[in-house]
C-alpha cells in the first residue's frame, strides 16, 4: 500500500487543472467531501452537484456550489466527476451518461462497485479511480483508500489524490479487493466509534451522570484517546496498558470486555462489512438495473 498523507499533493496535480468538479448525488458523503474541498484550494463556483432530492438543494446552495437535477449538464464541463450515489442505483445513473464522458476523470466512491462494472456501464471508458472516503472528510480528518488499474495515468492518479487529500489522509491500495477491507475499517469506521460513544454516554447516565455530563466526558475522552494514538510513539495496545493499573478499575472493565469477547465481536463486525462490500460487487457485476 502507498500512503499519501494530507498536505502537499504530488506536483503533477497542480498542472493545468481547472478543478471543475461535478458530484452526481449530493447526499451525506458528497456533502462531507465538498466541505473538505471548500476548506482547501477548491472554489465553490467550480463545484456542481446534481441531486434529485429538492429538500437537499438549500443545504447544498448554502455551501455556495451550483445545484442541478440534470446529471448530463453537471458532467458536461467537469474535469472530475465524483459518483456519489448508492451502489444499488449506479447502473441506472450511468446508463444515460454512457456517451457523456470524453475528458473527465471519474472518481467513484460507491461501496462495492468495481472498476470492471463501472467500465462496462460506461462503454469501457478507461479513466476511472475508485475511492472509499469517510465522513470526517467534512472536517479534513477523513481517510480515503484509492485504487485504479494500471491503465490509469499518473496525472489522473495525482488529480484523484489532490481531490481526496482535501478530505484528509489518502492511501492507495494495490489490489482492488483491498478496498473491501478499507470500507470495513475506515469507510464504515466512524459509525463504530459513534456506536461506542452512544454506549458510553448511556452507561454514564445509568450510573448517575446527566446526559450532558456523560456526553461531554465521553466525547472529550474519545478526542483525547484518538489524538494520543495518532501522536504517540506507542501502539494502541501499549497506551491501553498505560491506563490499566493492576487490579484497578480499567482492568475490571477490560476483563468484562474480554469475558464476552468484545474484540472478537468487533473483528466479526468488520468482516461483515467487508463481506457486504464484496457481495455488492458480485451483485452488481452483471447488473443493468437496481440491486438490493
Ligand atoms: N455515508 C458514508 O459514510 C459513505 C458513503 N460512501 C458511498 O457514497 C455513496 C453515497 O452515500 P451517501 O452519501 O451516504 O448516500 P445518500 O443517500 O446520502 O446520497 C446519495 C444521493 O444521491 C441521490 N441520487 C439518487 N439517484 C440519483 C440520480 N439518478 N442522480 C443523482 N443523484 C441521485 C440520492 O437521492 P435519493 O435519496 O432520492 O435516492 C441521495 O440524495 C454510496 O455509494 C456509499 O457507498 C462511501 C464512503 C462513506
Ligand atoms: O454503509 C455504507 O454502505 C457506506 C459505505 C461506507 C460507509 N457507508
Amino acid at each position: 500500500m502507498h500512503a499519501v498523507t494530507s498536505g502537499q499533493a504530488p506536483e503533477q496535480a497542480h498542472e493545468t487543472v481547472s478543478h471543475k468538479i461535478a458530484f452526481i448525488g449530493g447526499g451525506n458523503m458528497a456533502q462531507a467531501l465538498i466541505g473538505g474541498l471548500l476548506a482547501q484550494q477548491f472554489k465553490a463556483a467550480d463545484i456542481t452537484v446534481s441531486e434529485p432530492v429538492e429538500a437537499l438543494h438549500d443545504t447544498l446552495r448554502e455551501l455556495g456550489v451550483k445545484v442541478t437535477t440534470d446529471n448530463q449538464q453537471a458532467v458536461h464541463d467537469a474535469r472530475v466527476v465524483v459518483l456519489a450515489v448508492k451502489p444499488q442505483v449506479m447502473a441506472l445513473v450511468l446508463e444515460p451518461l454512457r456517451d457523456q464522458f470524453k475528458n473527465q476523470l471519474i472518481i467513484s466512491i460507491a461501496a462495492g462497485v468495481t472498476i470492471s462494472t463501472l467500465s462496462r456501464l460506461l462503454g469501457n471508458y478507461p479513466r476511472i479511480v475508485r475511492a472509499m472516503p469517510n465522513t470526517p472528510a467534512l472536517i479534513q480528518t477523513g481517510a480515503s483508500g484509492l485504487y485504479a488499474t494500471a491503465a490509469v495515468e499518473t496525472a489522473d492518479r495525482a488529480l484523484a489524490t489532490t481531490v481526496l487529500q482535501a478530505a484528509g489522509l489518502v492511501l492507495w491500495v494495490e489490489q482492488e479487493q483491498q478496498l473491501d477491507a478499507v470500507t470495513a475499517v475506515s469507510g464504515s469506521g466512524p459509525a463504530y466509534f459513534f456506536y461506542l460513544m452512544e454506549a458510553m454516554i448511556q452507561a454514564g447516565q445509568d450510573m448517575g451522570l446527566t446526559e450532558a455530563q456523560s456526553k461531554a466526558l465521553t466525547l472529550q475522552t474519545a478526542l483525547g484517546a484518538a489524538k494520543m494514538a495518532v501522536n504517540s510513539p506507542h501502539s494502541p495496545a501499549q497506551l491501553r496498558k498505560n491506563v490499566t493499573s493492576p487490579n484497578g478499575t480499567t482492568q475490571a472493565a477490560i476483563e468484562a470486555m474480554d469475558a464476552t469477547q468484545v474484540n472478537v465481536h468487533i473483528q466479526q463486525a468488520l468482516q461483515a462489512a467487508a463481506t457486504r462490500s464484496a457481495e455488492l460487487a458480485i451483485a452488481l457485476e452483471h447488473s443493468s438495473a437496481t440491486v438490493k
